[in-house]
């Protein structure tokens, strides 16, 4: 029977917002048959994942490996043969292999088999994303037929531009429904809605929003999928950082019938900090868990770096999971002793003391010959900083769980940090967040306890850890402002010269900082390239984000 004869009059569809680990193709396809069956139980008719939601986004060159486009291949295969139960069809996301070569699809299975595949025609390929390496593009989507329905289906990058929607409107889309794997920045969830309502308006069509949540890497995706009308307004939006399956009815209205969702209640919006927070969080504990950590330990100086550094991680691992150790010099303040430990008795967390004065008296006598002559300078303050990271480390080995680096991105951009030293460890969470956000949000979690946070309510470190200079104590009364401008000018021109792309003269206008500032600090960014490329991965949460963001030779003799 042609499939128009079958066209029903009301439909129901869930959005599957799901955090699948990327390479774990038997895992992901038990949580799928899962959100399966508990759509089944409300009736579903068909289920609609994110974008390469199968194998996970990004799998970058794993897709290039037989054996992964076969182990996706037999999976589909199975789960398409568990549709002939009568349950829900399902638009799933994979590799997929055609005689043009691999592509990014979207496969459509129902009654048993696969009645439909749409390929990507967008690759994206610039910031974080290289698809052009690992895929072929596919030609302009045409809808795949469901119950007598066209679904304009199209995968993530294909939303952006004008011509997938147009094509399938063309050939008698119904709605739209697009599959993505976007990874979160601050200003995302603004352009993705621009996006989706210009291609909404353009084709007159409602349009549903699938995204993948969760943290991979150095990426982290917020979740926040949603139903649009063709007048733009948003119907039905999922919750941010949290899966989802939300069920969703759909019916042709209006004077012309077209497809319309109803609208449902929209969760409450999450404030700027609160929305960091929350990233930080799902980066670190998705990091530490699909990596097979029993936890995170941390040097806990009393500074706010390593303060925020210890609450991010309880929050989002639980206390028990969280060793801090205290490793005074004798450069060490009183202050600092008394604030570690009032951020560990306030977080609940064990703190450990392990004094590294031996270890700077062994080096210095080790040392003594061949440095002969020679007053002590930087070397000697890097080698505390390198007896702290070997003393992490060596917990790591001994114990277990993963050290966490403590650097933020001021220090990141301008190098002022110790490789080998506090730069040590397997992640950083706070690589993208500059000095001043790191104070702001210090402010914002002692005020409040997050949404589904495993820590502790009140504040997470004494006041004074946040207002006082910041120190790194390598010498007597060493501020960090004896090597650097005051973080509130840096971290502006830095952010000029990183997000912004200025240049140093533009930066110097814009800013009102004088032009042999911003000089010393482009000059600093330039150098400390070398550092960064050494540096553990961290949450993304800005617009350009170090390492596979912005890639900038380490030998570069450009002037200026
Ligand atoms: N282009 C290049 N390619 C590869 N390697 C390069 C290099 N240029 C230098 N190097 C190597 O790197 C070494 C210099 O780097 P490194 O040993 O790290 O030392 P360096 O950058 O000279 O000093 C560390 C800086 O970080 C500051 N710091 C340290 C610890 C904590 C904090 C904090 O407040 O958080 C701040 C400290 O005050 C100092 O300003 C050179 O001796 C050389 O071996
Ligand atoms: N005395 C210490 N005990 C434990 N860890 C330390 C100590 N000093 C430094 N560290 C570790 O090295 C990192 C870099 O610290 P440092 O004090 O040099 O600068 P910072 O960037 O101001 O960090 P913080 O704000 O956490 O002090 C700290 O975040 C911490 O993890
Ligand atoms: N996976 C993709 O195609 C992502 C690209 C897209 N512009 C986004 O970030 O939303």
């Amino acid at each position: 029977m042609p499939q128009e004869d079958l066209m029903v009059d009301k439909i129901r569809l869930a959005l599957w917002q799901s955090n699948p680990t990327v390479g774990d193709i038997a895992g992901n396809l038990r949580k799928l048959r899962a959100a399966r069956t508990m759509a089944a139980a409300q009736g579903v008719d068909l289920l609609v994942g994110s974008e390469l939601g199968l194998l996970g986004y990004a799998p970058e060159d794993l897709v290039l490996r037989d054996v992964v486009l076969d182990a996706a291949r037999d999976a589909l295969e199975a789960l398409a043969r568990e549709t002939a139960d009568g349950g829900p069809a399902v638009l799933v996301g994979t590799p997929w292999r055609l005689p043009e070569g691999r592509v990014n699809a979207a496969l459509l299975l129902q009654e048993g088999r696969i009645s439909g595949v749409v390929v990507k025609h967008r690759l994206p390929n610039y910031g974080v994303f290289d698809e052009m390496r690992v895929f072929t593009p596919g030609p302009l989507p045409v809808p795949v037929l469901f119950r007598g329905l066209r679904l304009g289906v199209m995968i993530c990058e294909d939303m952006w531009y004008p011509e997938p929607a147009r094509h399938l409107k063309d050939h008698g889309a119904d709605f739209l429904v697009v599959m993505n794997g976007s990874p979160f920045d601050l200003g995302k969830s603004g352009d993705r809605l621009t996006h989706a309502r210009a291609r909404a308006g353009e084709t007159a069509l409602s349009l549903m929003y699938v995204n993948q949540v969760g943290g991979q890497d150095e990426l982290v995706f917020d979740g926040g999928s949603f139903v649009i009308g063709a007048d733009g307004d948003v119907d039905v939006a999922a919750p941010q950082w949290d899966e989802a399956l939300v069920v969703t009815d759909w019916a042709p209205t209006g004077p012309v019938k077209s497809w319309q969702c109803v609208p449902q209640p929209r969760p409450r919006p999450l404030g700027r900090w609160e929305e960091i927070y929350h990233a930080l969080c799902v980066g670190l504990r998705d990091y530490v868990e699909k990596n097979r950590f029993p936890g995170v330990l941390l040097g806990l100086s009393g500074g706010v770096d390593s303060a925020l550094s210890a609450a991010i991680a309880v929050d989002a691992l639980g206390p028990e999971r969280v060793r801090a150790v205290m490793m005074p010099s004798p450069y060490t303040s009183a202050e600092s002793l008394e604030d570690a430990a009032a951020c560990a008795r306030l977080l609940g967390i064990e703190l450990e003391t392990i004094d590294i004065t031996p270890a700077m008296t062994a080096f210095a006598t080790m040392l003594a010959p061949a440095f002969a002559g020679r007053a002590p300078d930087l070397t000697e303050e890097n080698i505390q900083s390198r007896a702290r990271g070997l003393t992490l480390m060596a917990l790591s080995n001994k114990l277990g769980p993963m050290v966490l680096s403590t650097g933020n991105k001021s220090e990141m951009s301008v190098g002022y940090a110790t490789l080998y030293g506090d730069m040590c460890g397997g992640f950083a969470v706070l690589k993208d967040v500059y000095k001043t956000s790191v104070f702001a949000l210090s402010r914002w979690r002692n005020a409040q306890r997050p949404e589904g946070s495993l820590g502790p309510a009140g504040p997470v470190m004494p006041e004074r850890v946040i207002t006082k200079p910041p120190s790194a104590e390598l010498r007597p009364d060493q501020k960090d402002e004896d090597s650097l401008p005051p973080y509130d000018q840096l971290d502006q021109v830095l952010q000029l010269l990183i997000e912004g792309q200025a240049g140093v003269v533009e930066a110097s206008q814009r800013s009102k900082l004088p032009q042999d500032l911003v000089e010393r600090v482009w000059a600093m960014l330039g150098r400390a390239e070398y550092k960064r490329r050494q540096a553990p991965p961290g949450v993304k949460i800005t617009r350009l984000a170090f390492g596979r963001d912005r890639r900038y030779p380490i030998t570069n003799a450009f002037p200026g």
